[in-house]
């Protein structure tokens, strides 16, 4: 077979891993394989590179995308996937792995719609794909959220402060809520855990009033003005507050072992799906074992994270 792979939607640590699991394994299976540059974008300009088993090389522990990544709006229309279409049959592709996320996923079930061999990978921070208990790229930007936290607590604790971290996520909270967890947050805010102010104003007036020297607020981002909020904890529980927007920071960086494994793993199996005749499907990882489910059944699906909500009450 003739197999394309291209990254889409934001980078993700492992992608690159993902990448090189996919054309070694193909490969060694005797396909022939390619790459195709900035996601939808160099599928729609027909970017498509040769990808040679040495082309991979040293790659598996950087970050971001060796393919480059892009957002393309006009994806979502069927005649500029048609473009998309006839590229792949000219150059005789007979596949395409797609890795990305929610998004990416949308565009993927839309070419096997349109009857083109289509497989899909999650690769996103932001772990907010069912059918998979993680993405690519997640664990990697949770540690590194993590480090963030335990160094805003040293300085914190030190000014006796609350400490307001802002994070990535869209509309998933799983990074605010696993970094919570693992910071000791006293209150985790994400869209499946909204704030209560007055709440979270009054127990942190408590927590100031029995001489704690520090609290942790994770929130995902877009919920509200961090910076706003915690101007409004200073005046009205009068624990002394700051806000930190993490940024981009928490979505580059080298792979860590856990995204490494994930990624070659779902990489070659993605590869041994298509030879199998597979489409319409995405890869995941439950209960340590490799799966696919149907695209449609995916998209749309949000995950609950209800024992783990109840856990940060216990703990707080
Ligand atoms: N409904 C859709 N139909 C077709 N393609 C889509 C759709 N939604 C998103 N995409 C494509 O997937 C790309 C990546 O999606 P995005 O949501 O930005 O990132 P991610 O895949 O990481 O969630 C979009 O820029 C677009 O090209
Ligand atoms: O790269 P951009 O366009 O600034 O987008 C930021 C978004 O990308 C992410 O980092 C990753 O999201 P996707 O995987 O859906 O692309 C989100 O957490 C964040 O909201
Ligand atoms: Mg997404």
């Amino acid at each position: 077979m003739k197999i394309a792979v291209l990254t889409s939607g934001g980078d993700a640590p492992g992608m690159n891993a993902a990448i090189r699991a996919i054309v070694r394994t193909g490969i060694a299976e005797g396909h022939e394989m390619f790459g195709i540059m900035d996601g939808y974008r160099g599928l729609l300009e027909d970017r498509f590179i040769p990808l040679a088993a040495k082309d991979v090389s040293g790659m598996l522990s950087i970050g971001g995308t060796k393919l480059g990544t892009a957002r393309v709006s006009e994806f979502k229309e069927v005649p500029v996937q048609m473009v998309a279409i006839d590229n792949l049959r000219n150059r005789g592709i007979d596949a395409l792995i797609v890795i990305g996320g929610d998004g990416s996923y949308r565009g993927a079930q839309a070419l096997h719609e349109l009857e083109f061999q289509t497989i899909a990978i999650p690769g996103t921070i932001d772990n907010d794909v069912y059918g998979t208990d993680y993405t690519i790229g997640f664990h990697t930007a949770l540690n590194t959220i993590v480090e963030a936290i335990d160094k805003l607590r040293d300085t914190s604790s030190s000014h006796r402060r609350c400490s307001i971290i802002e994070v990535m996520g869209r509309t998933s909270g799983d990074l605010a809520l696993y970094a919570g967890i693992c910071g000791g947050a006293e209150f985790i805010i994400t869209p499946e855990n909204p704030i209560n102010k007055d709440k979270l104003i009054s127990t942190l007036k408590k927590h100031n009033e029995e001489g704690r020297r520090h609290a942790i607020i994770v929130v995902t981002e877009q919920q509200f003005d961090v910076h706003k909020l915690a101007a409004e904890i200073s005046i009205k529980s009068g624990f002394s507050s700051r806000a930190t927007v993490l940024g981009y920071i928490q979505r580059g960086g080298t792979p860590i072992a856990e995204d490494r494994i994930l990624a070659s793993r779902m990489g070659a199996f993605a590869v041994e799906m298509l030879a199998k005749g597979v489409s319409g499907q995405c890869v995941g990882i439950k209960d340590d074992k490799l799966v696919t489910s149907p695209l449609s059944d995916i998209i749309n699906h949000p995950k609950e994270r209800v024992e783990l909500y109840d856990l940060i009450k216990k703990l707080r």
